[in-house]
């Protein structure tokens, strides 16, 4: 199953990193389905994306932050796979990072289902991080994807990336990102998950929160194709990853395509203080 996937979503990369690059990202008139205005850029990607996975028979059904409803593909098929093709695309105007998410289910969506799971990262280099057994990284050189090395996170790490509107945390939320900077922690938040997720990944570790807010009691971050994706990649890269209600995300049920839920994800150290003041808090 690997193979075809990873090359598929290396040539996705490449075509999409080429839609970056031109000069006008226009703004649409639509709406995606949780009602943020879409780029021309988040279209482009998404076709680009269906078209790719569409030449791959074994996926039954496809899923898209920019489209309302699930698509089959194949009903022989055995592969779920939902894809955030365009994530922090209101950053590309002011050329900031962007990237592109992909989870792989097999016979149905939810976490438990999860085989695979990548991400891009469109920056000033493009790099993949593909995750099954082992986190792999990827780097585009001469447009072709090298294998660079295994990731690892380090028990502890020294960077926080509190998301969400602070006017709206709930205020032990906000003590413990405070006390998280008491301890030397350092802020490193550009407001796209995949640049702030990889920083972390690559750096060895800290904190990425995105928490239920008094605005948005279900968090922000959507589960098939943002917050499962990269709960695998930690979990299999030695960290964690939970919503500090039910604690673990890979084991929280089947949900609609578009559905969110608050989510953290960090080295050990730092989700056992997340499952501390949670459960302290609940
Ligand atoms: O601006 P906020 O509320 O901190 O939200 C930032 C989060 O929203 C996102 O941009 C949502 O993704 P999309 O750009 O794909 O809608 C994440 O990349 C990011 O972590
Ligand atoms: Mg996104
Ligand atoms: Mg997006």
């Amino acid at each position: 199953m690997k193979d075809i996937f990873l090359e598929t979503i290396q040539t996705i990369a490449i075509r999409i990193k080429d839609a970056i690059d031109v000069k006008d990202i226009g703004y649409s008139q639509q709406e995606n389905s949780s009602g943020e205005t879409q780029l021309q850029l988040d279209i482009q990607c998404d076709l680009i994306i269906e078209e790719e996975l569409s030449k791959i028979t074994s996926i039954h059904t496809i899923a898209s932050e920019e489209k309302e409803h699930e698509m089959l593909i194949n009903e022989s098929g055995k592969y779920y796979v939902a894809y955030d093709p365009l994530d922090g695309s209101s950053l590309v105007d002011v050329n900031l990072s962007v990237g592109s998410i992909f989870g792989i289910y097999e016979g149905d969506w939810g976490a438990q289902n999860m085989v695979a799971s990548c991400y891009v990262v469109y920056g000033p280099r493009v790099e993949m991080i593909f995750a099954q057994t082992k986190a792999k990284l990827f780097l585009l050189q001469n447009n072709e994807f090298e294998f660079v090395k295994e990731i690892r996170l380090n028990e502890k790490g020294n960077l926080n990336a509190p998301g969400g509107t602070q006017q709206n945390w709930a205020p032990y939320h906000k003590e413990m990102v405070d006390s998280f900077f008491n301890e030397g922690y350092r802020l490193r938040y550009s407001g796209g998950m995949v640049p702030d997720l990889h920083q972390i990944l690559l750096k060895g570790g800290g904190l990425f929160s995105y928490p239920a807010t008094s605005d948005r009691p279900d968090g922000k971050l959507r589960k098939l194709f943002e917050v499962y994706p990269f709960a695998f990649i930690f979990k299999i890269a030695g960290g964690d990853a939970i919503d500090g209600i039910n604690e673990d995300i890979m084991s929280l049920d089947h949900d609609h395509i578009h559905g969110t839920s608050p989510c953290f994800f960090g080295s050990k150290y730092e989700i056992s203080v997340v499952k501390e003041v949670y459960a302290r808090n609940r």
